[in-house]
């Protein structure tokens, strides 16, 4: 097995799979109605994460208590008081609508394709299952990642020719790589603190993942999605959970290679609502925008580390609005060479969990 790959390796029979899927492959879960429902909102869970960046270990266990509760029994949750200035995130929007309103001709000069490593513009309907129409998911988007430019680790000897490479900026817009590269630096920053509390909220030390995200394989996308007709069997984007381990139509699902998974995603969402996440009884539930608040969920990277008490959870687009939708996921990952695996210690607490759950319904 190279080195220079992120991989998960095989996971033992007592992997528990999420609510979701088996070994990393997809909707293994039962959809009990395709409609989606006016959910409760109280069930994605709203975090003051302010503690993460205090001095007093008491303060940042107060965070890592609620990303516990959070991660074990949704996989999404708000954060508020993240410390990223709204201006940051306006201007990685307003550079998205700006590359949007690009001719076809002007956004297929930065084609994802004609990259090796998924960098790029995705036309609309270029990715994702296709339907009946031949299109696949009713969005468009510019993807953009880990580059030698954007790298803070002198040691990083990750030589990987497929996910090691250069982001291509289109040459129309003179600021859009300024933008999205400051965006990309203070939300790797923000990450790298995230993941701190993570490891605390597992009971690891806070620096446990720190030698995994020296150069971590993050990548993050502007998307636009158009109003799509009420009704519509069409997907803005479809039922996922964050993996991505989709190579060239190819699902790959427990040796990765060429491409990063995720850790954690942190998505800033814009006003318009049409987010929707797959609860514990299979129900869609609607997971609207909350002013200043991002949405984060866990990734198939953190559910396998965890040995699945931490779960990636499916999720969906629908944008049934009538407004123009732009959302911008960051997706935090580890360096890409790491080897993802259940770590003993979680096995072993997973294992306790559920003797007690047993118990209970007994
Ligand atoms: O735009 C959104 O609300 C979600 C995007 C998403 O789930 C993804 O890109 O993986
Ligand atoms: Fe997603």
């Amino acid at each position: 097995m190279s080195t220079t790959m992120t991989t998960i390796e095989a996971l033992d029979e007592n992997y528990w799979c999420g609510n979701n899927k088996i070994n990393g492959s997809f909707g293994t879960k039962t959809v009990l109605s395709e409609d989606s429902i006016v959910g409760d909102f109280d069930t994605i869970p709203l975090i003051d994460v302010a503690g993460i960046f205090s001095p007093q270990i008491s303060e940042r266990e107060k965070v890592a208590a609620q990303l516990y509760d959070a991660c074990t029994r949704v996989g999404f949750f708000y954060i508020q008081n993240h410390g990223i200035p709204q201006e940051f995130v306006d201007a990685v929007f307003d550079c998205g609508k700006e590359f949007f309103d690009l001719s076809f001709d002007d956004k297929m000069e930065v084609y994802i394709n004609n990259t090796p490593h998924y960098r790029g513009f995705t036309p609309l309907g270029g990715a994702g299952s296709p339907g009946s129409d031949g299109q696949g998911n009713m969005n468009e988007a510019f993807d953009w990642g880990h580059d030698s430019k954007l790298n803070d680790d002198p040691n990083d000897k990750f030589v990987d020719p497929h996910m090691r490479g250069e982001n291509p900026w289109p040459r129309q817009l003179p600021k859009f790589e300024a933008v999205l590269s400051d965006y990309y630096k203070r939300m790797r920053a923000f990450g790298r603190i995230l993941a701190r509390n993570v490891a605390l909220s597992l009971g690891l030390e806070e620096s446990y993942f720190e030698p995994l995200l020296t150069h971590p394989g993050c990548s993050a996308l502007v998307a636009h999605y158009p109003p799509q007709e009420i009704g519509s069997r069409k997907f803005g984007l479809d039922g996922h959970t964050d993996a991505e381990c989709e190579l060239q139509g190819r699902s790959i699902s427990v040796t990765v290679a060429d491409t990063t998974l995720k850790v954690f995603t942190i998505l800033a969402t814009g006003d318009v609502r049409a987010l929707e996440v797959l609860n514990k009884t299979g129900h869609w539930v609607s997971a609207p925008p909350r002013k200043g608040c991002y949405i984060v969920n866990v990734g198939d990277q953190l559910q396998t580390w965890t040995n699945g008490l931490y779960v990636s959870t499916m999720h969906r687009v629908l944008n049934y609005s009538g407004q123009e939708r732009y959302s911008v996921p960051f997706f935090f990952s580890a360096n890409f060479e790491t080897i993802i695996k259940a770590c003993g210690f979680l096995q072993l607490q997973y294992q306790i969990d559920r003797v007690v759950r047993t118990d209970a319904m007994n």
